[in-house]
């Protein structure tokens, strides 16, 4: 069984964009209440009290959108300075991250991933759900910013989204043979829009290998990383390009992470509610540490099985009833 040492830790439900194939405009979705939230204090005792004594050492803060968090480089400073931290890193949309991004990595986050579907101002606006207010250029000063604060390595990923963005994987895969860059294609997953997901709303991660390969070649490359990214090169480039397919693939054997959602649900799968223990209900009533470990490390215990033969059970005919910004993505 892999070791399960990784830890995603959703900060908030909300967020300041509205991506069609993830809060789509026209969704009502019921946000969660300020004090259903685990507060800074609780999602640090979470992880010295239980999380850390059971060996994970990697974290990652996502959302909805992390940067929306109140008291945000407080929390990163807290888990930062824990001396079991080897990993913390965030996936966030880059929008407010001009203005955070040097507090950020002065508190210790090690590494970002950022959303960016698209170069072209008026797809990204149309793709976010803009609202009348271009986005592009704000998102665009966010990533410059974090790299130009430190931040490496600094991943940007593309949901693919077949009609939407995907004319544009040639010249967002060359963003990367003059940057430092990870640019990672991700396969449109059956999770936040049924409609816009339709017949066929994923393209094969290998069909971009191909059209990438064909324009400018592709070798083995590699970058620093916990997730299902398989790593890729284009000869002599400074960054990489990383494919992420849940769709044509499987990497559900080589899972090592579990998802802590904002309101306190461990959920031992991305895909399925199979198993999940509250464990914010379980801090305010004081259950004792070692009795939640032990409900914890029996849920890391009965991951494999989980993973493997229950993958598609949170579905209603293969459509999944929460947004990744609800779980924690
Ligand atoms: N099926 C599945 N997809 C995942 C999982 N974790 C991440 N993904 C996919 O990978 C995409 C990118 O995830 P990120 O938040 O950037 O994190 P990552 O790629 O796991 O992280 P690192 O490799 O550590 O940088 C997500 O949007 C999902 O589409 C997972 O546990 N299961
Ligand atoms: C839910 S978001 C949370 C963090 C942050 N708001 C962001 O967008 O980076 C995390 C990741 O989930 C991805 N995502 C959301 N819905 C998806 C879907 N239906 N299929 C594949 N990836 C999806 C996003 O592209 C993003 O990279
Ligand atoms: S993908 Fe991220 S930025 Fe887009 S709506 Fe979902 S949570 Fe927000
Ligand atoms: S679908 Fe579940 S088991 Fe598979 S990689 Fe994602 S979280 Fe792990």
């Amino acid at each position: 069984m892999n070791q399960i040492d990784y830890l995603r830790i959703s900060l908030i439900d909300k967020c300041n964009f509205r991506c069609q194939y993830c809060m789509p405009e026209e969704a009502e979705l019921d946000y969660l209440l300020s004090q259903e939230l685990l507060t800074n204090q609780e999602i640090t005792t979470l992880l010295k009290n239980i999380f850390i004594p059971l060996g994970f050492t990697k974290f990652r803060l996502t959302g909805g959108e992390p940067l929306l968090r109140p008291g945000l480089v407080d929390l990163v400073k807290e888990i930062a300075d824990l001396p079991q931290t080897q990993d913390l890193s965030m996936t966030t949309n880059g929008f407010l991250l001009a203005k955070q991004a040097k507090a950020l990595y002065d508190a210790g986050l090690n590494r970002l991933n950022i959303s960016l579907d698209s170069l072209n101002p008026e797809t990204f606006d149309r793709i976010i759900g803009n609202r009348g207010r271009s986005r592009w250029q704000q998102t665009w000063q966010g990533i410059q910013t974090a790299y130009q604060v430190g931040f490496n390595p600094l991943k940007l990923n593309v949901v693919v989204i077949p009609g939407v963005n995907e004319t544009e994987i040639l010249d967002l895969a060359a963003l990367t043979i003059e940057r430092n860059w990870h640019v990672r294609f991700i396969e449109f997953m059956p999770i936040g829009n049924p409609e816009l997901f339709g017949d066929r709303a994923w393209i094969d991660s290998a069909e971009l290998r191909t059209q990438i390969g064909n324009r400018y070649g592709l070798e083995s490359g590699a970058v620093t990383g916990n997730g299902p990214a398989d790593v890729f090169q284009i000869p002599g480039a400074k960054g990489t390009l990383g494919f992420i397919s849940q769709m044509s693939e499987c990497f559900c054997d080589r899972c090592n992470r579990v998802r802590l959602s904002a309101d306190g649900w461990l959920r031992p799968c991305l895909l399925n509610e199979t198993g999940q223990i509250d464990l914010k209900t379980a801090l305010r009533n004081r259950i004792s540490d070692r009795e939640i470990r032990q409900q914890v490390q029996q849920l890391l215990h009965l991951k494999s099985e989980i993973n493997f033969k229950q993958r598609d059970s949170g579905t209603n005919k293969g459509i999944y009833t929460r947004t990744m910004s609800q779980i924690g993505g």
